[in-house]
């Protein structure tokens, strides 16, 4: 499956690219699409008592006549419900006219148990809550529990952003066109798709490339090509060497999270970064983990002078306040620039809520010409204290949100949760979709800083990492299962690296460069 999302807006643009390029045009695009479904609901429902095709008044409603003609020359018996009729000139109307089913209204749908609901009222062009006569079929259809077939996206749900408008079907398999859509990806709509299946109805991959796509799902083939593989001949500190800023004596557990994760992740070598009062707590638990004693300023810059640490974790129990801000500042005041190599640094939990008075003081550290990346890592209630005004703006999608941040931030944000967003300031931007309950655990985000920290240290480009470590990360819990403690994710990886490892080399046409 390809990994580019659409927009609706792009797919608009798609279709219409594809018919100025041929060989189909918009009412054969339209019959493709409506075999694709048709194909879809004779396979999977070869015993439907009735077959209702709910027909909307765009051309997602045109796919519904195309559907509704082929199901019945195909001996089906098909009910056709319209909630309007489509627009005279429209593919739509050229398809509606071809159809020899007679239409009922909407309004009056009914459905027996046995039967099978086709849902076209809308696609891609859903621009405001369903009608009275829509949300009264979707009711109908779920208080009956009966088998939905979503054509393009479940009526109700947005292409854009994966949000309910108002109501939607719950569809039990979605037939898209051409690419997925990120509200097939983000939640509540994935959910609500139940399978999803890509149709190929004759638009060209170059019509794809020439819209310059920069939304992805987050798979191996985004960043496989620029994942870290160690040569033959290296040594420890050529693979990168990650600090990690410990907290104080009461809480050093969740760095040594974060350091066990950027080590496994192939780290050539990590250093717990340790206040005085928590040195002997960290040091009656690291073993190949290196320890050193960082109070002040001055102890960071000799850390950065004597080791060139390449990435660094603040924020894992670290604590909230000045001594926060003063690292994460002096850590971004270094950088490949000054000469010292440091590529990265991943600000996570307290670190990013030790800016939540004063974001603008981290933004413009992080835009210095010559700063380490900066990959932010905020769940929700973190992402609000950073972000408050983008955080409120309804009209943003998570996608659209976490793209904000990461442009006002200058950073890598990884807007995590069950349908984790990583976006970069370049305006690339992926969603996660391998994630699983089990996740939810404590210091799992510790892990995840981890990893994401341990990948740039070995050379992997910010966005890249953040995307690994968030494929990884998720990975090794759906692996796991149910049981899962944060300590297991470190452990986890390893198979996970050798599978990545033993793929073929890919193509670099995978994952298109930021501006
Ligand atoms: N030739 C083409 O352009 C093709 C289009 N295709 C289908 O066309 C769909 C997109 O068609 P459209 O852009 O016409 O969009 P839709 O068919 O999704 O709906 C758009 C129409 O519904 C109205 N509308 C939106 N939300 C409404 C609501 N809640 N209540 C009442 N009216 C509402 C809009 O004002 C507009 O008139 C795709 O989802 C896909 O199924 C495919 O057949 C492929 C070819
Ligand atoms: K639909």
């Amino acid at each position: 499956m390809t990994l580019e999302l659409l927009t609706p807006a792009e797919m608009a643009e798609a279709d219409r690219l594809a018919i100025a390029a041929g060989p189909f045009d918009g009412i054969g695009l339209m019959r493709n699409a409506g075999w694709a479904v048709a194909t879809v609901v004779l396979a999977r429902f070869p015993g439907a008592r009735r077959v209702h095709v709910l027909a909307g008044p765009g051309n997602n409603g045109g796919d519904g006549y195309v559907v509704a003609k082929i199901l019945q020359e195909s001996g089906v018996a098909v009910s056709l419900w319209a909630s309007g009729p489509p627009r005279t000139g429209s593919d739509a109307a050229l398809a509606a006219d071809d159809c020899p089913v007679p239409t009922k209204p909407l309004a009056e749908f009914e459905a027996g148990p046995g039967d099978v609901v086709v849902d076209t009222l809308y696609g891609a062009g859903l621009s405001k809550p369903l009608a009275s006569d829509a949300a009264r079929a979707v009711a109908l259809v779920a208080a009956k529990g009966l088998p939905v077939v979503a054509v393009d996206l479940p009526s109700g749900i947005s292409g854009d952003s994966g949000a309910v408008l108002g109501c939607a079907f719950a569809a039990t398999v979605t037939i898209t066109f051409a690419r997925r859509k990120p509200g097939h990806l983000l939640l509540p709509g994935r959910d609500l798709c139940g399978e999803l299946i890509v149709a190929d109805i004759g638009i060209a991959p170059a019509v794809v490339e020439a819209l310059a796509v920069k939304t992805f799902e987050n798979r191996p083939a985004l960043w496989r090509r620029s994942f870290p593989s160690p040569a033959v001949d290296t040594h420890k500190y050529r693979r990168g060497h990650v600090g990690v800023f410990s907290g104080g004596a009461s809480s050093t557990g969740a760095a040594r999270l974060s350091a066990l994760a950027a080590a496994r992740s192939g780290a050539g070598a990590v250093t717990v970064l340790s206040p005085g009062d928590a040195m002997q707590a960290n040091a009656a638990h690291l073993t190949a983990i290196m320890l050193r004693q960082v109070d002040e300023l001055a102890d960071l810059h000799g850390f950065l002078a004597d080791r060139r640490p390449s990435a660094f974790v603040l924020g894992p129990g670290f604590g909230v306040g000045d001594r926060a801000r003063a690292f994460t500042l002096a850590v971004l005041a270094s950088g490949s620039g000054a000469g010292s190599g440091v590529e990265g640094l991943v600000l996570d939990a307290d670190g990013i809520t030790s800016f939540r008075d004063e974001p603008g003081q981290l933004f413009a550290a992080a835009a210095r010409p010559g700063a380490p990346a900066l990959v932010l890592t905020p769940h929700e209630g973190e992402f609000a204290r950073l972000f408050p005004a983008i955080a409120e703006d309804d009209s943003l999608s998570k996608l659209g949100k976490a793209r904000a941040a990461a442009a006002a931030a200058h950073a890598v944000v990884i807007y995590k949760g069950a349908d984790t967003v990583i976006a970069s300031f370049d305006g690339r931007a992926a969603i996660n979709a391998n994630g699983a309950p089990w996740l939810a655990t404590a210091g799992s985000g510790d892990v995840l800083a981890g990893i994401v920290a341990g990948l740039i240290a070995q050379g992997m480009p910010a966005f890249e990492a953040a995307c690994a470590g968030v494929w990884l990360h998720a990975e090794a819990g759906s692996r796991f299962g149910p049981g899962l403690i944060a300590e297991d994710l470190p452990g986890a990886l390893p198979p996970m690296l050798r599978d990545l490892f033993s793929l073929p080399p890919q193509s670099r046409s995978d994952c298109r460069p930021g501006p």
